[in-house]
Order: C-alpha cells, then structure tokens, then sequence
C-alpha cells in the first residue's frame, strides 16, 4: 500500500468514527433526556402528592432578560431590566396565574447563590469580598455531561471496538468542532474522565442497552518502586494520623501536596559499627552486638533468601537507621544478617546530613503542614516546624526522639504534669508514668470524649445550657465540637450568621498566653474555626457571661496528640457550679464588637434604603 493511500485510509477511519461518535452522542444525549424528565416528573409528582405549598410556585427568568448584560454592581433599579416571572400552579399543573416581577441583578461571579436575596440589609459586597481569589473552572465538564460522555466511550469501545487512543481523538476532535468540554479518557492516573468518573456515584440511568463498565488498563507504579506505591497509597487516607477515615474531607486541605509531603529515602546517619551504641541490652535472636570483630566483617550471607534481601532492602530506604535488633523482629532474620546486610547495602562510612530535599513554598505556611526531610530538625535541613517556631508533632516525618517534639510527662502528679503546664493532653505514646496508653491518666479527658451531662432549656438569650449536678472546679464540661471550617468558609459564614445574630463559630486563634510556645504557631488545625450551628453538642449552648456571671466557666485550647481541640472547663477561681445554675463563658469583647457593628451597618442601611425610597 502506498503511502498516500495508508494516509486516505486513516482518514477515512477517522471520518467515519467521527460521524459514529456524533450518532452516538445523539442517541446518548436523547436517552438521558428522557430519563432526566421521567425522573424529575416523578420527583414532582411525589411533591404533589405531599402538598407542599412551595411545589405550586415556580420561577422562571423570561428568556430576552438572559440577554442583557450583568450589571457591574448591586443594581437596585433594575436598569438592566431583568425580570422574575412567578407563575403559580394548581395542583394538575395548569398554571393559574403569573406575575412579573423585577429582580436585583448583582455580578455573582464567584458566589454559587446568595443567601438572604430579599433581604436588602444584607451586607452584599462584604459577602462577595470572601469569594475574592476564586474563579470558575473554565474547562469544567459538567456532571450531565461526565455521564454522557462515559456511555459514549461505553458504546464506542463495547459495541463498536474502537480503541481507547482513537476514542481519545475522536472526542477531542468532536468536542472541538461542537464546543463541548471534554476530558481525554486518562490523563494521569488520578485524571481524565475515567478517574473523574470513578470517584462518583453515577445516577442510575436506565441505558437501553446497558453492558459492564469498559476496563481500560490504569497504570500502576513499577512493583519495585517502593515509594512510588507508598505514595500512591497514602492518598487514600486522611493525613492526620489521629484520624481514620478514608477520604476524609476535614483534615485534607486543598494544598494535599503541601498537607502530606511524599515519603523519600532516607539518607543513614549512622554508620553500621556505630549502631552499636545504640544497644543497652544484646537482643535474644542472635544479637549482632555480640558478634566478634572477624564475624563482623564477613558479608557473606549466601543462605538468605531473595524475599529476605528484598524486605529489609525496601524498610531500610524508609527507616535505615533503626536498631537491626527491632529491623531482625521486622523481618523474621536473626539480628546478625540484619546487621551484615545493611553493612552491605549502605556501607560503613559515618554520613554526613545530606543536602536538603524539601524545598517548602514559604507564601503557602499558612496552613499547618507537618515538616518533611532528611536530617535533624533543625535550620540547615528547612524544617518547617523550625522555620515557623513551633514543635514538631506526630504527623511530622522526623523521629519520634527529635529533639522539637514534646517530650510528654513522667510525672502521675497533676500539679507537676508537664503536658498540662503547656496545655496538651497526655500523649499515650510518651507518657508511660501515669499510663496514658491505657487512658488511666487523668489528662486524657478529650481522648476519652468525657463530658457532664447539660440540661439545654429556656433562658435569658434564646436556650441555654444548665449544669445538671453540682460540678467541682475545673472540671471538664465538655468538648466544643462542630464543623471545621477553612479561614475562607469561615469569613462567608461570618457573615451570614452575623446577619442573623446568632454565632455559633468558634476560633482557634486564641491561646492563653501562658501556654507552651508551640500553642500559638503549631496544629494540625491551627488557624481553622469550630462551627456548631448546624454540627454540635450541647456546649453550643452556652451563652455568653454577660453582665459577669458568678458561674462563667473557661474555654481552653488544647493540644490532643498534635490538633488542638477546645475543652469548656468549670473555672479553677470557682468553688462549685451548683445544680440548675446556667452555665455561661466569656465570648470575649471582639464577639461582640463585631456583632454590635453589624447591627449598626444593618439599621443604617435601612435608613438608607428607607430615604432612597422616599
Ligand atoms: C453559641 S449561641 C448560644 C445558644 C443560643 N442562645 C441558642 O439559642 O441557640 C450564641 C448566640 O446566643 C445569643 N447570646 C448568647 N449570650 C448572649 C448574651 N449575653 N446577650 C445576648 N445574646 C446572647 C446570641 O444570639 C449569640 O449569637
């Protein structure tokens, strides 16, 4: 075959699976109409027979008011003449009447909706401020069409055997003709519609001719590449370690990258010999400390197994300088090999600190992200836990005995309990002396979730909290818990619940000024905010201690195993907190402050509107 006619052949393939495609999607996009409005027919009819009144309104926006263009800002006259129509229905549909009525037009570029629409106090521009810095995805392939385009691929490579690289063309070359968003069926492996896809509950479309799901290969890291598969599998938890939910939306921050630094090799700081130093005792499984200077030099460790080389090569690329007395329990070898075979794979030379591997992006330290690198904790290795004055926790890379870490207690007197001069918890990894694993220790009552029992009733501002039983001082009431929000979900819902004069959002930003100076900087949350409003227990109802109350109780921040939490406390000054008394906290002046001044703008914006109108 010439090479012109290979071309023409190639062409002609590429047509005739472009008119295909189209056909395709046709029918696909016709299906899922269908199925769409039997669907939202059935969602109606079920509001119907409910009698909601809100099932009898709609609203319609008249198709020209699509066309004018958005005005800049609030636009209060309506001069770019937009129009709500209102139509209200009778229960078999028909409409009954409608009524047209003009709607404020407002540049909601970034905000999906805008709550209080009709409430003409509402502070607008401060809301739209916190949208500030976001944007539209222009690429963005809607869900609808994510669906579409999956039975489009489906039937391309089921029923008509075209392969996934010239369904990949096709798609793009239909989709750029169309205008329609496309994605290419992979584009990394946590990319492309099929990943896209794979992370959705798809609706249950009744496709007249359903088949199972294509399987095109993904790729996996290269089985040998330890860190490459380490890598890939840590995405799938939460980076907390305190946390155990797959796919956790709380602690996982947009900047995943910055929040959960990929594990790397580990350089050794020591050199084999020197491991000796190490040991106190001589293991019981053939501890290498006890072999003799000859045996020490002899590599020759023909009997071990290939899986045995693979195992302990693999750990020491994480952990090379653990103790070959714990690596031997690790492996199933006796401590000796261990010891010969590390000599072998790393060498003897004493390491220097190897040159720093993490470059970390200062203008993003906001957030609090754990430090990972090779090397002590210290200036030279841009350790971020150095760099930002703070210690390092457990979900830093580091050593458990790095020298930033707090040490944890060993004391079981409370008064002489380092961890709650510095306001933290007992750590149950550290703290052996008053038991802290077996929460045996007084100073794990977060960990342990203890809380008293709250009577939640009519009070003076809306419902309180009312102590149940007497309470001594300084117990704990307990844990103000809610959603966590971002800085930036926090500002948008600041505003709202300022608006309606009720805050349930708590900070983490405050910390008494006698606490550890890791307090201030340090967290996986620091810096985040508690909202209790629609989330919570009953410490979102305590009201604020304003005019001083003889029962105001405490809020503290504490560090539990390296997130702050709050605990609400009985206050130490106090004797007891008797049964039926309301338990009330300071809020501080700032809450009210603010929310003094938001009543302000609100009334003064009445006025305003008010002598407008006039
Ligand atoms: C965290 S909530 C407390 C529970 C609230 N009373 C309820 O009914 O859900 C805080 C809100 O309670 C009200 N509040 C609490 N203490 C108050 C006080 N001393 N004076 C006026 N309002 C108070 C305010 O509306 C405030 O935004």
């Amino acid at each position: 075959m010439s090479v012109e006619s290979e071309d023409e052949a190639a062409e002609h393939e590429t047509r005739s699976n472009l008119e295909l495609t189209r056909q395709i999607y046709d029918d696909v996009r016709t299906e899922f109409r269908a199925w769409k409005s039997a669907h939202a027919r059935m969602k109606l009819s079920s509001l119907y027979s409910a009698g909601s009144p809100e099932s009898t309104k709609k609203f319609r926006i008249p198709e020209h008011c699509l066309d004018s263009p958005p005005s800049p800002a609030l636009d209060t006259n309506c001069e770019a003449g937009a129009w709500m129509q209102v139509l209200n229905y009778d229960s078999n549909g028909t409409i009954i009447d409608s009524t047209a009525q003009p709607i404020h037009v407002y540049n909601v570029k970034y905000a999906a909706f805008l709550p209080f629409p009709e409430d003409p106090n509402f502070p607008v521009d401060l809301y739209l401020d916190s949208f500030e810095g976001l944007q539209w995805i222009d690429d963005l392939v809607g869900p609808d069409e994510e669906v579409i385009q999956f039975e489009v691929v489906r039937r391309l490579h089921i029923d008509h055997g075209v392969s996934p690289e010239d369904i990949d063309g096709v798609l793009r070359l239909c989709g750029d003709q169309e205008h329609i968003p496309h994605l290419s069926l992979r584009e990394s492996h946590e990319s492309g519609l099929l990943w896209a896809v794979s992370q959705r509950d798809l609706p249950d479309v009744i496709w007249p001719r359903r088949h199972s799901p294509p399987h095109f290969a993904r790729s996996f890291p290269d089985p040998k590449d330890d860190f490459g598969i380490i890598n890939k599998g840590i995405r799938k938890f939460c980076p907390n370690l305190n946390c155990i939910q797959d796919n956790c939306g709380v602690h996982v921050s947009y900047d995943w990258e910055l929040q959960t630094p990929p594990f790397r090799p580990k350089e050794p700081l020591y050199a084999s010999t020197q491991l000796l130093a190490l040991v106190d005792d001589p293991c019981e499984n053939e501890c290498f400390s006890l072999l003799s200077e000859d045996a020490m030099d002899d590599d020759s460790l023909d009997d071990l197994p290939v899986s045995h080389r693979t195992v302990l090569n693999s750990i020491l690329k994480v952990e090379p300088d653990m103790r070959p007395c714990e690596l031997a329990v690790i492996c199933e070898m006796t401590c000796s090999n261990v010891f010969l075979l590390r000599k072998q794979v790393l060498g003897d030379d004493v390491k220097t600190p190897p040159p720093n591997l993490t470059k970390t992006k200062k203008s993003k330290l906001k957030l609090y992200a754990p430090c990972a690198h090779s090397g002590p904790c210290s200036s030279t290795q841009a350790c971020l836990c150095f760099e930002m004055h703070r210690r390092c926790e457990r979900n830093c890379q580091c050593d458990d005995n790095c020298v930033r870490r707090f040490p944890g207690c060993n004391s079981t007197l409370s008064p002489k309990c380092k961890c709650r001069k510095a306001f933290r918890e007992c750590d149950p990894e550290k703290c052996t002396a008053c038991n802290a694993r077996h929460l045996e220790c007084t100073n794990t009552g977060l960990q342990q979730g203890a809380s008293q029992h709250i009577a939640v009733r009519e009070s003076k501002y809306g419902l309180g909290a009312f102590a149940a039983k007497n309470l001594e001082k300084g117990t704990l009431i307990g844990e103000y818990v809610g959603e966590l929000l971002r800085t930036l979900q926090f500002e948008q819902r600041h505003v709202i619940q300022k608006h309606g004069h009720l805050n349930y959002v708590h900070g983490f930003f405050v910390c008494l000024p006698t606490a550890d100076s890791a307090c201030s900087a340090s967290g996986q949350n620091g810096g985040d905010t508690i909202d209790a409003q629609w989330l919570g227990n009953p410490t979102r109802f305590l009201n604020d201690s304003k005019p001083r109350s003889q029962i105001a109780k405490q809020v503290v921040h504490i560090f539990v195993n390296g997130e702050k939490r709050i605990a609400i406390t009985t206050s130490e000054g106090l004797e007891q907190s008797v049964r039926g008394a309301e338990l009330t906290l300071s809020y501080g002046e700032q809450y009210w402050e603010g929310m003094l001044l938001q009543a302000k703008d609100d009334k003064n914006a009445t006025r305003t509107k008010a002598t407008t109108k006039r």
